[in-house]
């Protein structure tokens, strides 16, 4: 893996450092300064800054890589599974695995590329993993940063075993928030959800939009491609747009269950509140040869936009 600092535009561009664990980590920035690391570790984003150099997601204090237990923080991607159904590690092996770089990645869409700093990983079983999960598959995972600070990130995975297989998946995304008790969701009302404080029985939201008083771990179904999430005490709103992943994952430990957790410091749970995209309920199955393509793309813009219904389409 060469240490190449490739230029796309002006000032944007990629460095490969080491992150706090010493982990080699890819720095993404934009022209206007926001940036955004992504650790080898899991092809995990572990920070997402705006222009102000704001950090826009959650990290737990005390987060540190300890194999096979992930960071809790930034956006774990879970593959082949989200939470723990089928006999591999909880969430999947992905976000303990070491991806390498994609030297020579597809370009991108030239309308596309204005000032977007990108780097595409990749992920492939070793022969440990295929004795656990027995497929072969090629994961590409693109994380990229525009000029205008969006964070957008691609999967493509693609079964290039001879039979068929089947996995779940979720950017289990950390958003930073000033205070649970002053953050609310919208999108997700009225939706049906699976509670898995209640052994994933199933539910329908009652309420207005979602708000928080108490442990919450919900996997919301066929979620609208839109969700916001609004914190009023910093004014400002996570717009989370997704493709290919008809589901939302809602979730805070709570007092309690964060102690419990170890990793994260006093009172930590009240500044991190995961809202994610992602393909549960349905596992998706690829045939051989076939692709599959989930994005997520996180902006955030100023909360006062969105109570105007103007930047959310129904
Ligand atoms: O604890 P992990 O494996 O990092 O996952 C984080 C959490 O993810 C949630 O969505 C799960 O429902 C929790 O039970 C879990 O603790």
């Amino acid at each position: 893996m060469g240490h190449a600092v490739a230029i796309w535009d002006h000032k944007a561009a990629i460095e490969l450092t080491k992150d706090w664990n010493g982990i080699d980590q890819v720095v993404l920035r934009n022209p206007q300064g926001a940036s955004a690391r992504v650790s080898l570790h899991g092809g995990q984003v572990t920070s997402w800054r705006n222009d102000r150099g704001e950090e826009l997601l959650f990290t737990s204090s005390k987060a540190i890589f300890k194999p096979p237990k992930a960071m809790r923080g930034g956006i774990p991607i879970c593959f082949p599974q989200f939470g723990n159904c089928v006999s591999l590690e909880q969430h999947g092996f992905a976000r303990n695995k070491v991806w390498t770089i994609d030297e020579n990645p597809p370009p991108l869409h030239h309308n596309d590329s204005h000032g977007k700093s990108f780097v595409d990983l990749l992920l492939k079983p070793s022969e440990e993993d295929l004795k656990f999960w027995p497929h072969s598959f090629e994961f590409c995972l693109r994380v990229s940063l525009g000029a205008d600070g969006k964070l957008t990130l691609i999967s493509r995975i693609r079964n290039i075993n001879s039979k068929p297989f089947s996995f779940s998946f979720a950017y289990h995304t950390y958003l930073s928030v000033s205070d649970i008790s002053e953050v609310r969701i919208e999108g997700l009302e009225t939706l049906d959800y699976l509670d898995n404080l209640f052994k994933r029985e199933r539910f329908t939201e009652q309420g207005d939009a979602i708000t928080f008083e108490s442990e919450v771990d919900r996997v919301y179904l066929s979620s609208p491609n839109v969700i916001a999430v609004l914190d009023h005490e910093r004014k400002r709103t996570y717009v989370i747009r997704k493709e290919g992943l008809p589901d939302t994952v809602v979730w805070n430990p709570w007092e309690k269950k964060s102690r419990a957790m170890l990793d994260f410091g006093d009172e930590e749970y009240k500044q991190m509140l995961c809202v994610d995209g992602s393909a549960i309920e349905k596992p998706i199955t690829l045939k051989p040869g076939e692709e599959w393509t989930g994005r997520l793309e996180l902006t955030v813009v100023p909360s006062s936009f969105c109570s105007e219904g103007l930047i959310i389409p129904s």
